[in-house]
Parts: C-alpha cells; structure tokens; sequence
C-alpha cells in the first residue's frame, strides 16, 4: 500500500495575554465598542475603526490566527473585499501571498460544460478574487490593527455572560488571570457560527444542517495547472460526485470531494482513503504530500434581525451559507465594512443611532440574498427531489450541446457585492462602487480607495459644476463629513479628470450631475441636475439626520 506523507503543520503567530487594568479594580468600566471575536469579520471591523481614529476593545478567547487543529475555513477573497483591504491597508500582503485569479471551468466528466470569466465586468484595481488561507488574512490584519495602534486588543479573554442593559450591555470576562466584568455602550458580537453571545440572548438563528457530505484535502503536488477555479459535477475520479479545486498560497492546493450522504466521516479522511482518491484524479506519477485532511457537512442560518438593542450581529454569528461561491467569509468582511463608518459617526457624535440601524436593513437582505443563491448551488450539487434530480440530469445533458444550458450548471454563484434596497437613508437603494483608478486633473494618479482610505466622509462627484455652485455647495455642507470633487470643469474644487469609464460606472456624466459615494463605496444617491441645497439634502438623507437630527 501506497505511504502518503504530510507537511508539517503551519507555525502560525502567538500573540501574548496581556491582565487588563480592569482585573483587580471593583470599578466596572465602560467602553464604548467591544467586538467580541478576532475571526475575519470582528477583525475587520476593528481595524476599519482603528483606521478611521476610533479606539475599540477586542476580546478573543485565543492567542492566534485559525482554528487550532482545523485547515483554514475560507479560501477565496471576492474584489469587494480586497478593496476594502486596500483601504485598511492590508491588500498588498495579501496580493504577494496569494493567488489571483479570474476564470473558471465547469465539468461534466471529462467534458467542459461551462466557464466564466469575471474579469470582463470589472473596473476596479483588485482582481475578481485572491485565494488565500484565512488564518494570512487574519493574521496580516492583527498586524495592521497593531500597526495602527489604537486597539486594545485583549487576547485569552473569555466572554462568559452578556446582558442588555437599557443604555449599553454587561460582559463578564473570564482569563487567565482571573474574571472581571465591564460595560459597553455598544458589543459587537463577531463570535462566528456557534455564537454564545447569540445563546444567551435566547436568539434564534434559524438554522438547518444538510445531509450533503464532503472531505477536503489540502495538498501540495508537483503538476502544471492553471490558477483557475475548476469544479465537476460529476467527475469520474470521485465516483460520479462533485469536486472543487483552487490554488491557494504556498503552493497548497484546496481539494473538496462531494462524499456519500451516509459515508463514514472517520473512514473517508484516513489518509489512505483520501491519498487513493487524490491518486485517482492525479494520475501514478505526481508525488503530492497532504497539508490536511478533514470532513464537513455544512449548514446554515440567518438572523431575522443583525441589530438586538445594543447588541450588533456580524458575520457567521449573524448568517451562515454554504460554502459554494464563497460568500460566507465574504460577506462578514462587508458587514464589517458597512457597521464600520456608521460606527465611526455615532461614536464621533456627526450622526445619530438610527444610522446604526441601518446595517440591518442594509447587510440582513444582503444575507437573504447570498442564502438563496447558495442554497439554489447547494440543490444543483445535491438535489433533493426527483424532480431536482431530473433537472440536473436535463441540464448537465443540454449544456453539452446547448449554449443556453450552460448558465444554469450551477456550481456555486461566486460572492459579489449585494446591491441594497431602497430604505429611509437610501431611497433609491444603493450598489456598490468598483475600486477605479482615477486622474487628477494634474494627471496624477488615485483610486477611489485612495479618496476613501483617510478619516470618515462620503464622497461627492460633481460633473463640471460651476465656480458658483461649488462654492455654494461647500457651504451648505461645512458641518457634514463630505468630501466634495468635481469631474472635469473649473470650478475651484479639487478636480478629477472626466473620464468614460467613471461616468459609465457611476450612471451619470452630463454637466451638472452629481453622485454621492458613502464611505463603504456605495452609490447612495445621483443627481440629474445637483444644486447645493440637493447635495446637501441627499447627504442628510444618506447620514439619517432626517430621521435623527
Ligand atoms: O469555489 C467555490 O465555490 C468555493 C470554494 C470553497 C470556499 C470555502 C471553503 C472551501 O472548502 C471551498
């Protein structure tokens, strides 16, 4: 029998429990953000904080990046995250280490049934995806937020009970040496799937577990392939089941094998189970070694509500989704990034709580969303009918032949960032905005990013305004976070060369419209024909002064 061997474990940074002054004291302090759980979603927003001069305490009940003992959970970073890590500086790390890509390839057997290309649609400076294990992408963002200073970042720190309170919220925090307990005005609750904060708030998150079973391999093999996403529906090498391969950093490839629903879970991850099925895809000749090995099953819930008092709701601890198209992960990143900037105002006293509310309306239907779309992939890849089973059949058969089949293959929609509805701050709802690169009118070069990546505004493109106008509009808008540029024209404001692809991606460029870009690179409002009393109005509007002054 054929020996397979295994890389050593990754050596993945520690980091060191620091007793708090509060151990020790009788006197119960309060903070006025504690994000509980250093997981990508809670580190995100900790750094976006930090980033914007807001001071948080995070508290984790670990000393590292990962899961101890698990491989990484997720593997693909989708552009709306990366440009967010460009504005919290950390995408130059992550694009050294990882492998980006763009493309990717369906199969039906030996047969290509499908492939997309996500490049095509993109303006931005970020590529369509960048896969990397999670633990880099924490770990680089541990390194930023201490880089930046601001955050008390509490290591070995329990959480082990939260109450409301009428103004703020009770923590009890257990460490290694000893308990203590302080207040928040507001806790964010970052703890992932099996949050406890969410248990002892007796919320219920609705979840459900599939039957679908799978194994991963994380392994390191010697074979030229392209760095492209490439799945089987029913690959001839995994028994006629599912398959998802990508590359991600140090050379580790990510391999998931859909199982039997009734498989033995310990059986098939032997290392001997797992190295013959990876020699039956790889061929007698391709030496390979495992990183890791490990079963799931996957599930998911949602939140009715990401908002519960005080208490805020982001990433697994507020939804989770199967892991077809990667919007798991991805989608926590951009909670974080849409409480962020909110945060950042109410805690600097330029808006009022209701904007808070607002991440729910924003960030729950983008989970709705992302549920449906992954549940659609989920019962593509695991049908649950006879009539499930019939379509796929029908439209694996068709897509051979028939281009119009080949769309409805679905092996995973990938993560993309959610429009939002519209809602009071955001009556025309919002998309999100690419990353573009942009020209002064001196021609030097920035992004938008780059307009974004200091303190907290929203932006404002003004095509062509008049001197008049714009001197007016800095008027009416002195007291609110605006940063207000224009697009071409003499007008005095800093100016941006006019460029297609800019008016293009935003709707508008005639003389005289105007859009309003949040400090998340949403498009929350566009004018046809803007005039400083409208620029200011949709900025109230987008802030939620109207309903909160
Ligand atoms: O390509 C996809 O659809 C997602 C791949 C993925 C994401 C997270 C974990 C994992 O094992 C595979």
């Amino acid at each position: 029998m054929e020996n397979f061997a295994f890389a050593p474990a990754y050596e993945l940074p520690v980091w060191p429990f620091t007793p708090p002054p509060e151990l020790g004291s009788a006197k119960v302090v309060r903070h006025p953000i504690v994000i509980v759980g250093a997981g990508p979603s809670g580190l995100t927003l900790a750094c976006d904080l930090a980033q914007r001069g807001v001071r948080v305490v995070l508290l984790d009940e670990d000393d590292t990046v990962g899961v101890r003992g698990a491989s990484s959970r997720g593997i693909c970073y989708a552009q709306k995250s990366l440009e967010i890590f460009e504005r919290l500086g950390i995408y130059e790390r992550i694009a050294a280490k990882g492998i980006t890509w763009s493309f990717g390839r369906t199969f039906s057997g030996e047969q290509e049934v499908y492939n997309f290309n996500l490049q095509a649609n993109s303006v931005s400076r970020q590529p369509p995806f960048i896969n990397l294990q999670q633990f880099y992408v924490e770990w680089f963002l541990v390194e930023r937020i201490l880089e930046l200073g601001l955050t008390d970042v509490r290591w070995k720190s329990r959480v082990t009970r939260v109450e409301q309170l009428a103004d703020g919220v009770h923590l009890d925090i257990e460490t290694p040496a000893g308990s203590y307990t302080i207040e928040a005005d507001r806790l964010i609750d970052a703890t992932g799937a099996n949050s406890p904060i969410r248990t002892q708030l007796g919320i219920e998150a609705h979840a459900s577990r599939s039957t679908d079973r799978w194994c991963i391999s994380d392994v390191r093999f010697r074979k030229p392939l392209p760095t492209e996403r490439w799945t089987w529906v029913d690959a001839p090498f995994n028994e006629g089941r599912g398959v998802w391969q990508h590359l991600m950093a140090d050379g580790v490839w990510r391999i998931d094998y859909q199982m039997p629903e009734d498989c033995d879970t310990a059986y098939i991850s032997q290392p001997e189970v797992a190295g013959a099925r990876l020699r039956e895809q790889l061929g007698p000749d391709v030496e390979f070694e495992f990183v890791w090995i490990g079963p799931y099953g996957y599930r998911d819930h949602l939140l009715d509500s990401f908002r519960h008092g005080r208490v805020f709701f982001i990433g697994d601890a507020a939804h989770v989704v199967s892991p077809f198209g990667a919007r798991g992960g991805n989608s926590g990143i951009q909670d974080a990034a849409n409480l962020g900037w909110k945060l950042a105002l109410v805690a600097q006293g330029k808006a009022g709580d209701t904007l808070l509310d607002s991440y729910d309306a924003e960030r729950q239907p983008a989970a709705q969303q992302n549920l449906q779309v992954t549940s659609r992939s989920a019962r593509f890849l695991a049908p649950r009918s006879p009539a499930e089973h019939t379509l796929r059949r029908a439209v694996v058969a068709l897509a051979a032949r028939h281009p119009f089949a080949r769309a409805l293959v679905n092996t995973g929609r990938m993560s993309v960032a959610n429009d939002y509805p519209a809602a009071p701050q955001l009556p025309e709802g919002a998309r999100s905005v690419q990353n573009l690169p942009l020209r002064w009118a001196d021609g030097h070069e920035t992004t938008l990013m780059q307009l974004l990546s200091e303190g907290t505004h929203c932006i404002g493109l003004w095509f062509a305004p008049t001197r008049e106008q714009a001197k007016a509009a800095l008027d009416a808008t002195a007291s609110l976070p605006l940063h207000l540029l224009a697009v071409g024209g003499d007008s005095g404001l800093p100016t941006l060369q006019a460029d297609d692809r800019l008016a293009s991606h935003l709707g508008i460029g005639d003389a005289g419209s105007f859009a309003l870009v949040r400090p998340d690179a949403y498009r929350a409002a566009v004018l046809a024909n803007a005039t400083p009393e409208t620029i200011a109005s949709a900025l109230r509007t987008a802030l939620g002064h109207d309903s909160n002054p």
